[in-house]
């Protein structure tokens, strides 16, 4: 398996712990970088690029309070805060880890953690540092909406529809229900919509049920009590809690076994917890946004997916249009993450030929936005130019069937074939996976290997 091309930083002043941590993750991830001492993060952040720190929140010796985490992330978020934070802590109170969260942490862990779970966490910081550092980097883009710091690209008509239904339905209570093709903007969109209403200052927590197991799931959202089971070495807030006045996004919720989906659906109706090991109910007050790229409706019929969750959860739907199907903000996104990508690059002439952007307005999109971004990244890398011309630009499966046969190397076909099921089941992950015979899991790798 290859190894994904993000850097970390663990600052934790246990030698031990630092060492098996980076073992583990250095199984992962291409750079690891450890700190015993939290002074050097500064030093250290000034020069390599980190996407996502890993802290302790306690470190002098018998220091409790987790005060020092708190001071490190404030400094963390001012001198660099497109970078994420997730907080460790083995001894402090629940309150103090969403203290954390409020001041910008994007998640916390329990010591001892759970490997499984520490690498979905990262994975989920990692994928919103992207977002985060669109929204503060190119505030120039002028056609584009400025959702508190998050640029929602899209001026094409269907675009804007999303758009003002989401503006209409942003300050209401309504559950919403995103469906759209992956890498359409779902969870932008989900973003636009906390943001827009009047629970933006509260937490907006995400959560990819596709990559949640059964157990995990339960404790994941409705929490724990120390004692629960063998791993619960103290209390733990669930989501449901953490997002108490603010959103919870379900993504991926097309994924949710049947009967986890009862246990959701109890919850959704009651708008009341009960913790793992726990018989105490806990009253929540969380607006639901869900979002999946499957047709739940057919799935109803099937009885793959239940009814009355389907009636609760899709009070508003919104339809996130696949990018072929708005033509017209295809120049202003590839021109959005051309302009990123120079900045980061320092390719500061780089600019598509017109040939270029017209290429790229006549492709499907199979993997829709995100697969833009990826290949526009991928040009500007690779571009020695000072123009991007249509050969810098690496179309999918559409073009390059013929050729598959004439290639005989094992990575490019393994590439094509990604694409080719991704561009098959229109960017349906789980669909592609079970046609190429491997996880959902397996294949994520192999779209982030291949910046698919
Ligand atoms: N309108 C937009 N403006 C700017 N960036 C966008 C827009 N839509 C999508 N993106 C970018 O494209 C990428 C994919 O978007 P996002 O993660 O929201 O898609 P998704 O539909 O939730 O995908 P998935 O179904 O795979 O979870 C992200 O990096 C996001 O920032």
């Amino acid at each position: 398996m290859g190894k994904k091309k993000h850097t970390l930083l663990l600052v934790d002043d246990d030698p031990d712990i630092l060492y098996s941590l980076k073992l583990f993750l250095g199984r992962f991830y291409s750079e690891v970088i450890t700190l015993s001492d939290p002074k050097k993060i500064m030093s250290t952040l000034s020069q390599s690029v980190v996407d996502l720190v890993l802290m302790d929140m306690n470190f002098r010796r018998g220091e409790q309070s987790g005060n020092e985490g708190l001071y490190w992330l404030k400094r963390i978020n001012e001198v660099s805060p497109e970078t994420v934070v997730v907080l460790m802590t083995a001894y402090s109170s629940v309150g103090l880890a969403v203290e954390g969260i409020k001041l910008g942490a994007y998640d916390f862990l329990l010591k001892p953690w759970d490997n499984d779970k520490l690498l979905v966490t990262i994975d989920g910081g990692i994928a919103q540092r992207k977002s985060k550092k669109q929204g503060e980097k190119f505030k120039k883009i002028t056609t584009s909406l400025d959702i508190d710091g998050h640029r929602v690209i899209g001026t094409s008509k269907t675009f804007k529809e999303v758009v003002n239904m989401a503006e209409k339905v942003a300050d209401t209570n309504a559950n919403v229900l995103l469906l759209g093709e992956n890498g359409t903007g779902k969870y932008v969109v989900a973003k636009m919509l906390h943001n827009l209403s009047s629970r933006r200052d509260k937490i907006f927590a995400h959560v990819d049920l596709g990559s949640l197991n059964g157990n995990l799931f339960e404790s994941e959202l409705f929490g724990y009590a120390k004692g629960a089971f063998t791993d619960a070495k103290e209390d733990s807030i669930g989501r449901f809690e953490l997002a108490d006045e603010g959103t919870l996004f379900l993504d991926e919720i097309g994924n949710l076994p049947i009967h986890l989906q009862t246990k959701l659906l109890a919850v959704l109706q009651n708008r009341k917890v009960v913790r793992l090991g726990e018989s105490r109910e806990r009253a929540i007050d969380v607006r639901i946004i869900c979002a999946t790229n499957m047709d739940l409706h057919a799935m109803v019929e099937q009885k793959e997916f239940r009814q009355d969750l389907l009636y609760r959860i899709n009070t508003m739907e919104i339809l996130v249009p696949p990018l072929r199907d708005r033509v017209d903000d295809i120049p202003l996104l590839a021109t959005f993450f051309l302009e990123r990508n120079k900045k980061k690059y320092q390719k500061g002439k780089l600019q598509f030929s017109p040939e270029a952007i017209e290429a790229l307005k006549n492709y499907r999109w199979p993997g829709n936005v995100r697969e833009l971004e990826h290949m526009v990244e991928r040009a500007v890398i690779l571009c020695d130019e000072n123009e991007i011309s249509e050969s810098d630009l690496h179309f999918g499966p559409q073009r390059k069937k013929e050729n598959l046969i004439a290639s005989l190397n094992l990575e490019e076909t393994e590439r094509m074939l990604v694409e080719m099921a991704l561009e098959k089941h229109q960017g349906n992950v789980t669909n592609a996976a079970r046609d190429l015979g491997i996880t959902r899991a397996a294949l994520y790798r192999r779209m982030d290997k291949f910046k698919l």
